[in-house]
């Protein structure tokens, strides 16, 4: 009898054993998905992770119910990566496996499915249902949203997984979770010319409209339009909004057999159908660079490519991308959030056009499948661009990988576990798979740079702006002076407000960062001074003007503003420092002629709005765009002269030894999207802290004087890059109990590890979710093996989970913490 070792895709330790039926030995591979039951009978989807005929001892296996279709199976070397990342990041393989599928491929009991909204009777496309999926569509029909395993005891049935999968297949049911429905062609609503027309017969067809006025407005309108962009038709949602929405006339048209409405079937994967045009040629420092790549390459896995901001290193990137192709091989192309993907994705799809393939969070489910489904088929795309999930996509032949900013925090997973940093999962990704890795950054971190200098990654550089455009002209301005002489215009220095007087008037484009969001931080009574804080979080709640209401990013809980404080009863709330929506109110005030938006969280959450907007402000149709970090980095437009970053002193003030790191990043990259063509652009520094030593190192503007002052500290205090951290978090509801077992635990991990123990520390944000939280860091110095520390780590804390201390506590590991 064969047996097989699953991973469920859950936070479990451990695989678990199941039998082979015979009807599926030689169908079930390692790598392969299978449907198994597992506690109380709920149904999941897992991971073969080895197949063997030692039967376990002392329970009675269960049999494998089903295996899925062979284009989901993953590959050995795919398995083992994931196997590895469970392994670092000291996260259950199931975490790992839940984190790598997409949920429509990891269907489970839990998973809630309901009838497709749009789907109808004859809605099947002729494929005759069976018995069994049409008794599914009945349970749904009278149920509305339900789980798998709810339909399973409503029908008094186990085996009803195929029907409902091969429903989902067909678009009849979807996935609740998932936004958009799964497996199923996505359609298009599409206008277009009912046949080709000759000139001769439009004129005549318009003509015979004369007492149709609307019908024939449409037609001269879709006429030009057609002429203007080259194209004969239009998605019906564009159509109405370009055209004209008049349904009546829309309708005339068609009864007429000019125009027509037809129902196409279209990819969820962005397609261009743009005709791609040749690279740019390189300038000669660029050559000279990627020169310098290539030689490293044939020694070494990894090079760190710094060049100062708008030097042209996504130009190098494109070079090295079209030998990779050349060759036949995949490339991975990473960037730390999905906002860079709009300009970037553009870029290369004017290169390698539908070459090119993306990947990240803000796609459906369904698109997120098919993706997968692809690379893992005969004709998966040659460069996947993506935020650090892509590396949990199936890749083939991978040659290259880029990890674009690669000193970008953004890059960490927190929450959930995995806890797995995309830019080092990606370097062992690439290793695995014998790929050379491109690290590219104008401030590059700490870990990276290292590295280069000790001739472990290759290392170049490009030290100038493409163009010869200059680097632009820092200014940093005292704010307390201006406070003190009551020069403040809101939160403008007279410098800052001059200089956006002055670009503004010339026609160009003013950046403004504040490094935060909302439209103040938090509100304070004006009385006791009580800043309002989140009744679940030990947070300070943020105040959001345009809806009234209080907003805790830790837990999400939303409540309005109280008229009287809490506190004391007498005062009343005032905001504080102000967040992007109070200075975009500021900018209206005193440039009321400039057209201003606003780019935070808000507004990234909508996709269409995030890219509508990135392409007003290229298109120069805004004048001002406010930020918060989003629009500090990887941002490339023509026409920004100026920066203005409202209040540095908030970036130097996190209580963490990469703060000053940080703010010197953000600087130099919000200051690098000033002045990226023709002459030189100007940045505004608002401070109040003017000595700080971080303003002076921005000041001399050498990265390696910066490094070389901040890492001598860091060596000295047993901070990465010197060692490696792992941090663990413990919670519990109690506060008591988990103090308790906190010091019990640095204790045990005291016996043997001494000094690298630190802590135990509340974080910043002592409580969330209700859960009081606790930290102790371990420094691990090189040269310690991380393996057999991980193991004693995770050993000690088993013993403190089964001990007295151990009820209700949970624990959590952070590998390289950020
Ligand atoms: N060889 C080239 N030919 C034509 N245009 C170029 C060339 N190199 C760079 N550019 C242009 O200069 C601008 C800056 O280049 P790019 O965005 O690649 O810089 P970067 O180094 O990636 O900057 P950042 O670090 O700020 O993201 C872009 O608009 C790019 O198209
Ligand atoms: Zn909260």
């Amino acid at each position: 009898m064969q047996f097989a070792d699953i991973i469920i895709p859950l936070g479990v330790e451990n695989f678990f054993t199941y039998s082979v039926p015979t009807e599926y030995e030689g169908t079930v591979a390692v790598g392969g998905l299978v449907v198994v039951s597992f506690v109380k009978n709920k149904r999941y989807t897992g991971v073969v992770y080895a197949l063997h005929s030692n039967p376990p001892v002392g329970f009675e296996t269960r049999p494998i119910e089903r295996v899925i279709e062979e284009g989901f199976a993953l590959s050995a070397s795919h398995l083992k990566f994931l196997l590895w990342l469970s392994e670092y990041y000291m996260a259950p393989p199931g975490e790992v496996t839940r984190a790598a599928l997409p949920v429509a491929m990891r269907l489970e009991s839990y998973t809630s499915l309901c009838l497709a909204a749009d789907w109808q009777e004859d809605g099947t496309g002729g494929v005759e249902l069976s018995l069994m999926e049409r008794e599914v569509i009945g349970v749904f029909r009278q149920n509305g949203e339900i789980c798998m395993a709810e339909v399973e005891k409503l029908l008094r049935r186990k085996d009803v997984y195929v029907a409902v999968r091969s429903l989902l297949e067909q678009g009849i049911i979807q996935v609740k979770e998932s936004v958009d429905d799964l497996f199923k062609p996505k359609l298009e609503r599409l206008v277009r010319w009912a046949r080709v027309f000759s000139g001769e017969e439009l004129g005549k067809i318009i003509d015979s409209l004369k007492r149709a006025k609307a019908q024939q407005k449409m037609l001269c309108d879709w006429i030009m339009y057609c002429d203007e962009h080259h194209t004969d038709s239009l998605p019906k949602a564009e159509f109405t909004g370009v055209i004209g929405n008049s349904t009546a006339a829309l309708k005339g048209l068609c009864e007429r057999g000019v125009l027509e409405v037809a129902t196409i079937e279209v990819s969820r994967l962005d397609s261009t159908g743009e005709e791609v045009q040749e690279m740019h040629a390189l300038s000669g420092e660029q050559e000279r660079a990627l020169e310098q790549v290539r030689g490293h390459f044939k020694e070494r896995d990894c090079v760190l490519l710094q060049g100062v901001t708008s030097s042209g290193k996504t130009e190098v990137y494109i070079h090295l991308i079209e030998e990779t192709i050349r060759q036949g091989k995949q490339v991975l192309y990473l960037l730390p959030e999905i906002a860079l993907t709009v300009q970037i994705v553009k870029r290369l799809r004017r290169v390698f056009g539908d070459r090119v393939g993306v990947y990240h969070s803000g796609m459906t489910d369904s698109a997120r499948a098919e993706m997968w489904r692809r690379q893992n088929g005969e004709n998966p795309y040659p460069v996947v661009l993506g935020v650090r999930s892509s590396i949990f996509l199936p890749y083939r032949n991978l040659g290259l990988v880029i990890i674009d900013e690669e000193h970008e925090a953004s890059y960490k997973q927190k929450e959930p576990a995995p806890r797995y940093h995309g830019r080092d999962a990606a370097i062992m990704l690439g290793k695995m798979n014998g790929a050379k890795i491109l690290l590219g950054s104008a401030t590059p971190s700490f870990e990276s740079y290292q590295n280069a200098m000790s001739g472990k990654y290759g290392f170049v550089e490009l030290t100038t702006r493409f163009g010869e455009v200059m680097m632009p002209e820092l200014m940093f301005v005292d704010v307390k002076e201006y406070r003190r002489k009551k020069m403040m215009k809101g939160s403008f220095t007279p410098v800052l407000y001059e200089e956006m007087k002055r670009v503004l008037e010339r026609g160009m484009q003013v950046i403004l960062f504040q490094n935060r969001r909302g439209y103040s931080t938090f509100l304070q009574c004006n009385h006791c001074g009580a800043i309002l804080k989140c009744k679940h979080c030990d947070v300070s709640m943020t105040y959001y003007r345009f809806r009234n209401t209080l907003n805790c990013h830790y837990c999400g809980s939303l409540r309005p503003v109280p008229t009287v404080c809490e506190e004391c009863g007498q005062g009343h709330y005032v905001n504080r420092t102000p967040g992007t929506e109070r200075i975009e109110e500021e900018v209206k005030q005193y440039f009321p002629e400039a057209r201003v938006a606003r780019m935070d969280l808000e507004v990234m959450s909508n996709k269409v709005k995030f890219r509508a907007l990135i392409e007003e402000f290229e298109a120069g149709n805004l004048d001002i765009l406010i930020g918060t970090q989003m629009v500090s980095k990887g941002l490339d437009f023509e026409r920004v002269k100026l920066v203005g970053v409202m209040d540095a002193d908030s970036l130097v003030s996190f209580p963490d030894f990469r703060a000053e790191e940080r703010a010197y990043d953000m600087l130099m990259q919000v200051s690098g999207r000033s002045g990226r063509k023709g002459e030189q652009g100007k940045v505004v520094i608002q401070v109040a802290d003017r000595e700080n030593r971080v303003y002076r190192l921005v000041e001399k503007g050498s990265f390696h004087g910066f490094y070389s002052f901040l890492s001598r500290e860091r060596e000295m205090f047993h901070y990465p890059p010197f060692s490696r951290l792992i941090q663990i978090e413990l919670r519990h509801v109690n506060e008591y109990s988990l103090r308790n077992a906190a010091n019990e635990l640095a204790r045990k991990l005291r016996e043997r590890l001494e000094r690298r123990v630190c802590g135990p520390a509340e974080p910043e944000v002592a409580r969330v979710r209700k859960m009081y939280r606790i930290q102790v860091l371990i420094k691990a110095e090189q040269g310690l093996s991380l393996s057999k520390l991980k193991t004693f780590i995770r050993q000690k804390c088993d013993e403190l989970l089964k001990g007295e201390s151990g009820k209700g506590l949970k624990v959590y590991f952070d590998v390289d913490p950020l």
